[in-house]
C-alpha cells in the first residue's frame, strides 16, 4: 500500500461633556510635519445626530486613504504628558487602555472626525434594530444578549430573557445532580461540538475562567479531523457514559459539526449508549441539527437568534451554558459587557474605549490593514483571546467590497499567543525585523489569588517578572518605532472577560464604519465551503469509474489520466490525482503499480468491488 508522503450616541441623555475632538494637549504631542490645528466641532452639549454631515457618504471622500505617519515621539516629558493625558480608565470594571504608544496626531484625529460621526451614528442605529448586515437582510442584536431592554420590541426581549433564564436552569440542574446521567450518576464532563464562532468563544472563556476543578470539565471537537475526534473521545474513555454532550452550530448545517456530531453518536453507538439522553442542542429554530434534536429527543435544545452572528454569539446560549456547566458566573459576563456596552456609547472618542481602539487600527494600519495586529496577552489564562479576536477582527473585517459596491479587499491581520513566551518565539523579528505590524498588550494587575504569593528573590516575585517582561517589551518595541496599545485589566473575572469581549466586538463595529464595508456577513467563506462540496461529488465519479473498473475480471487498474477521462473532467485531474493519493494512504484505493510521488507512473483499483453500485 502507498502512501502519500512529501505530498456610540448613544442614547438621546447621554450628552458628551467635553468636545469629541477638543484637544487638551498643548503643545501637540507630536512633531510632526502636518500643521497642528485645533478643531472644535462639537459644542459640549449638542447631540451627535446634529453633527453628522447631511451627506454621510461624503464623509469617507474629506480623508487620505493613507495617514503618513511621522516617527514617533521619543522625549520622555512629552511621551509622559501624552500618555496622561490620553490614558482611559473604566473606573468600575478597572480596565485601563493606553493609546499613547500609537503616533496618531491631533490633526489625524481632525480629519477622522466625519467617519466617527458617522461610526457612532451607525452604531446607535444598530443597536435600535437596523438592517446593520443589508447584504443578508439581518439585524445586529449581540448588544440586547446583555441588556435585553436595548432589544427593539418586547418579542426579542422576552425571547433573550427566556433564553438566559432556560441556560441557567438547566445548568443548575445538571450542576447539582437533579438532571442524571442515564444511569443515574452526575455529569462530569461537556464534549463540545462546534466550530468557528461556535467554538472559539466558549474556548476562550474556558481556558480564561474554568475554575481548576470544574464541575464538569469540558473537551472541543471543532473540526472533521477524524484523528482528533477520536483522541477526544478516547480521552472520555468510560466518562463518556457521563459526557453531556453539547452540539453547536447556529446554522445547523456546518459539515464539520455535522461530522462531529455522527462520529460521537457512532461512539455513543458502540459504547452501548442512547446519545439522546446525553445531547443538547444549540441552534437556530427549525435549522436541521434542531429538527434531528426534535426527533431524536435529545435532553435539552436552546436557541440561537437569526440577529445574532457566531463570531458574536459568546454571551448567548452558545457561550453561556458551556460557561455555566463549569460554574463561571455568567451573569456577571453578561454584567461586565453591559458596561463596556455603556461605557461605549459616548459619543467623546477619548472617553469610549472602542472608538480608541478603532482610531488606533486606522492610523496603525493606515485604514487598509497594510500592518498586521499582534496581540499579547501576558496571562496564560488568556491565551485564546488572540485566536478568539482572529475570528472576530478578520472574518468581520476581511471584505472584498465596501458598502457602496467598491472592491476595497479590507482587513486586518490578527495572530498571537501569549507573553512573555512570544518573547523566546518571534519578537526578535518584531524588534529588529520587517515592519508590518503592531502590538496590543494585554496586561492583568493582579498576578495571583492574593495570599499566594512570595518573592523568588529579595523583593521580586515571580510576577514582577512577567511585568517586567511586557513593560520591557513594549519599550523595546517602542524604542525602534513599534507602535503599540495596552489594554489593562485588574484580574481575569468574569466580569473583565465580559469586558474585554464586548470592547473588540464594539471596537470592530465602528472599524467597519470607518472604513465602510458589511461586518456582519462572510461571503468569501462560502467559496470555500462551495469549492469543498464540489471535491467530495468529484471523489464520487471518480469512485464510481473506479469501482467500475475494479469490478471487470480481470480487474483493470486505471492510471491518473484514465480515471479523468472516464469522468470526462481531464480539466480536473490534478484534483483526482490528490483524490486518489488520499485514498490510497487511507486503504481506501489499492496501487497496482508505480507511486503516489510519480503520478504518472499511478495505476490504481479498489480493493472491493461493489457490483450493486454499478446497476445503481
Ligand atoms: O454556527 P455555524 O452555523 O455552524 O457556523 C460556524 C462558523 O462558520 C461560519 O459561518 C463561517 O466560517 C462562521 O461565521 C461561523 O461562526
Amino acid at each position: 500500500m502507498a502512501s502519500l508522503s512529501g505530498l456610540c450616541s448613544s442614547s438621546p441623555s447621554l450628552k458628551p461633556k467635553h468636545s469629541l475632538w477638543k484637544s487638551t494637549l498643548n503643545p501637540p504631542l507630536l512633531k510632526t510635519s502636518l500643521t497642528y490645528r485645533t478643531r472644535t466641532l462639537l459644542t459640549p452639549t449638542r447631540s451627535i445626530a446634529s453633527d453628522i454631515p447631511a451627506d454621510l457618504s461624503k464623509a469617507n471622500d474629506k480623508l487620505p486613504n493613507k495617514p503618513r505617519q511621522p516617527g514617533l515621539e521619543k522625549d520622555p516629558n512629552s511621551l509622559w504628558r501624552r500618555y496622561v493625558d490620553w490614558l482611559y480608565q473604566h473606573k468600575e470594571l478597572g480596565l485601563y487602555l493606553d493609546v499613547s504608544r500609537i503616533g496618531f496626531t491631533e490633526e489625524f484625529v481632525s480629519e477622522m472626525e466625519p467617519r466617527f460621526l458617522k461610526a457612532f451614528k451607525d452604531m446607535e442605529e444598530l443597536e435600535k434594530g437596523a438592517i446593520a448586515n443589508p447584504d443578508e437582510g439581518r439585524m445586529v442584536g449581540h448588544y440586547w444578549l446583555r441588556n435585553s431592554t436595548l432589544a427593539p420590541n418586547s418579542f426579542l426581549k422576552t425571547q433573550i430573557d427566556k433564553a438566559l433564564d432556560a441556560v441557567c436552569d438547566f445548568a443548575d440542574q445538571v450542576v447539582s445532580g437533579k438532571i442524571k446521567t442515564p444511569d443515574g450518576g452526575r455529569f462530569t464532563q461537556i464534549l463540545s461540538v462546534g466550530i468557528g464562532g461556535s467554538a472559539l468563544g466558549p474556548q476562550f472563556v474556558a481556558e480564561a475562567l474554568a475554575p481548576d476543578n470544574p464541575p464538569l470539565k469540558i473537551r472541543f471537537i471543532d473540526n472533521t479531523d477524524p484523528a482528533g475526534i477520536d483522541h477526544q473521545i478516547a480521552q472520555l474513555g468510560p466518562e463518556l457514559a457521563s459526557t453531556l454532550v453539547i452540539v453547536i452550530s447556529k446554522s445547523g448545517g456546518t459539515p464539520e459539526t455535522r461530522n462531529g456530531l455522527l462520529e460521537v453518536q457512532q461512539a455513543f453507538r458502540e459504547a452501548g449508549l442512547d446519545f439522546a439522553k446525553q445531547g443538547v442542542a444549540i441552534t437556530q429554530e427549525n435549522s436541521l441539527l434542531d429538527n434531528t434534536a426534535r426527533i431524536e429527543g435529545w435532553l435539552a435544545r436552546f436557541p440561537m437568534f437569526d440577529w445574532v452572528g457566531g463570531r458574536t454569539s459568546e454571551m448567548s446560549a452558545v457561550g453561556l451554558l458551556p460557561a455555566a456547566l463549569q460554574g463561571i458566573d455568567i451573569r456577571e459576563m453578561l454584567a461586565g459587557a453591559a458596561l463596556m456596552d455603556e461605557a461605549n456609547r459616548t459619543t467623546v472618542l477619548r472617553n469610549n474605549p472602542a472608538a480608541l481602539l478603532a482610531l488606533c487600527w486606522y492610523w496603525a494600519s493606515e485604514g487598509v490593514g497594510s500592518k498586521d495586529m499582534v496581540v499579547l496577552p501576558y496571562k496564560d489564562s488568556l491565551l485564546l483571546f488572540s485566536r478568539y479576536l482572529q475570528q472576530l477582527v478578520m472574518e468581520s473585517l476581511g471584505k472584498e467590497f465596501d458598502l457602496d459596491g467598491h472592491r476595497v479587499n479590507q482587513g486586518l491581520t490578527v495572530y498571537g499567543n501569549k507573553g512573555s513566551t512570544d518573547q523566546h518565539a518571534y519578537i526578535q523579528q518584531l524588534r529588529d525585523g520587517v515592519h508590518n505590524f503592531f502590538v496590543t498588550f494585554i496586561e492583568v494587575l493582579r498576578d495571583r489569588p492574593p495570599g499566594h504569593d512570595w518573592e523568588l528573590e529579595p523583593g521580586v516575585t515571580c510576577g514582577d517578572y512577567l511585568f517586567g517582561m511586557l513593560q520591557g517589551t513594549r519599550s523595546a518595541l517602542y524604542a525602534n518605532d513599534r507602535e503599540s496599545i495596552t489594554v489593562t485589566v485588574q484580574e481575569v473575572t468574569p466580569r473583565s472577560v465580559g469586558a474585554l469581549i464586548g470592547l473588540y466586538e464594539r471596537a470592530v463595529g465602528i472599524y467597519a464604519s470607518l472604513v465602510n464595508i458589511n461586518a456582519y456577513h462572510q461571503p468569501g467563506v462560502e467559496a470555500g465551503k462551495k469549492a469543498a462540496g464540489e471535491v467530495l461529488a468529484l471523489q464520487k465519479r471518480v469512485l464510481a469509474v473506479l469501482n467500475e473498473a475494479s469490478c471487470k475480471q480481470p480487474v483493470e487498474p486505471l492510471t491518473i489520466e484514465e480515471v479523468a477521462d472516464r469522468c470526462h473532467a481531464i480539466e480536473d485531474i490534478e484534483m483526482i490525482y490528490k483524490i486518489i493519493a488520499h485514498m490510497a494512504a487511507n486503504d481506501r484505493a489499492l496501487i497496482a503499480e508505480g507511486s503516489c510521488g510519480s503520478p504518472r507512473s499511478l495505476k490504481v483499483f479498489l480493493g472491493e468491488c461493489n457490483v450493486d453500485e454499478l446497476f445503481a
